[in-house]
């Protein structure tokens, strides 16, 4: 029988970062061990969570997981959990049921982002423009990938709590002359410019057709991979002032939420557009952008920002999680399930 206030997680622990388009796993067999990954899975593949854990983890290992961790794109509100930009619904009382776990923990995908930066290896991480990490203070993940994740991470009572949000949907306005002439051309929801219209995979596409039509041009790429890549190559004008522009306002939006958690631990970058754009978060643009926030400038230039380079910076974040959950003040009430 489980103790109903026990923190802890029965090994062996599966583990798993659900997104909209990739699902990816990963087993505990105890609190030594390290994480044993397994080929990511493409949630398209399988009808149903269960039948992907079923055929390509259970059918695949003898190891036996007592418990799951998973965190999903998506809200956790009742027993039924849909994944937004997937067609997967998770019950995690049919998981318990039909898997044979007995303990199941499902959490949100910017939560366990935030994890995964708490204690992050030398190699994990690389650091853009100066300022040091203050240790036991706030951090703060932001992601641009299929959307615009944000999270916060505060230190207190010696536990690292994940502070999720919707910081992705702030406002964003335009602040130089260039700005003025390309923000009526970008594609606002709903009357409004939000962050996630520009700092994500579709919002360069928004980005680059607004500079192109500033320009009077018709736009020449087809999708965001072209254009950060003829960014990168420099072989596309339009392409190369778009990710320009995409680093001046990602260092905007950064800079924000630095201030609003007072991140003197660090602005982390996370999702896989920062990863394929890095040589371009290099350039001066996204740090300056960081810097500049009057009156406290001075404060910024102290506060390090830094692009997360671990291909599976989730799973990681579960793990240390998975490992010491008492670490971490990570909310259970609601969001677990026991058999
Ligand atoms: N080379 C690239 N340049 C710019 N954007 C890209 C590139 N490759 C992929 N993307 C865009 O990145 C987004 C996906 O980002 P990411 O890989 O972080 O996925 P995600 O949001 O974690 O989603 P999931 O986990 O569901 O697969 C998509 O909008 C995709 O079109």
């Amino acid at each position: 029988m489980l103790n109903a206030s026990d923190p802890s997680f029965p090994f062996p622990i599966l583990i798993g970062d659900i997104g909209g388009t990739n699902a990816r796993f990963a087993l505990l067999v105890d609190v030594d061990a390290l994480p044993q990954q397994l080929p990511p899975i493409k949630t398209g593949d399988f009808a149903t969570i269960e039948e992907a854990m079923q055929k390509c983890i259970l059918d695949k290992t003898p190891v036996r997981p007592r418990s799951a961790i998973l965190a999903v794109a998506g809200p956790i509100k009742s027993d039924e959990i849909p994944l937004t930009n997937a067609g997967w619904v998770i019950r995690p009382k049919d998981m318990l049921a039909s898997l044979r776990l007995e303990d199941v923990l499902i959490i949100n995908d910017f939560e366990a982002q935030a994890l995964a930066i708490a204690t992050p290896a030398e190699g994990d991480v690389v650091q853009i423009g100066g300022g040091s990490v203050r240790a036991m203070s706030s951090r703060v993940v932001l992601g641009p990938g299929t959307g615009l994740g944000v999270a916060g991470l505060v230190f207190a009572q010696n536990t690292w709590i994940p502070v999720p949000g919707e910081g992705g949907h702030v406002d964003i306005g335009p602040r130089t002359e260039r700005d003025f002439r390309i923000w009526p051309f970008l594609e606002p929801i709903e009357g409004r410019m939000a962050g996630e219209q520009i700092l994500c995979g579709r919002g360069i596409m928004n980005l680059y057709r607004a500079v192109c039509a500033a320009n009077g041009e018709e736009p020449a790429l087809a999708d965001q991979a072209e254009v950060t890549t003829s960014a990168l190559t420099g072989s596309d004008a339009a392409a190369v002032e778009t990710v320009s522009l995409f680093s001046t306002y990602l260092g905007r939006v950064a800079g924000d939420m630095a201030l609003i958690f007072m991140a003197r631990g660090g602005v982390f970058l996370s999702g896989g557009i920062s990863q394929k754009i890095l040589p371009a978060l290099m350039k001066p643009e996204f740090r300056v952008a960081f810097e500049d926030k009057a009156p406290h400038s001075a404060l910024m230039r102290t506060i390090p920002t830094f692009a997360v380079i671990h291909p599976m910076a989730a799973l990681s974040g579960l793990a240390a999680f998975a490992r010491a959950p008492s670490d971490f003040g990570v909310a259970l009430e609601g969001r677990r399930w026991r058999s």
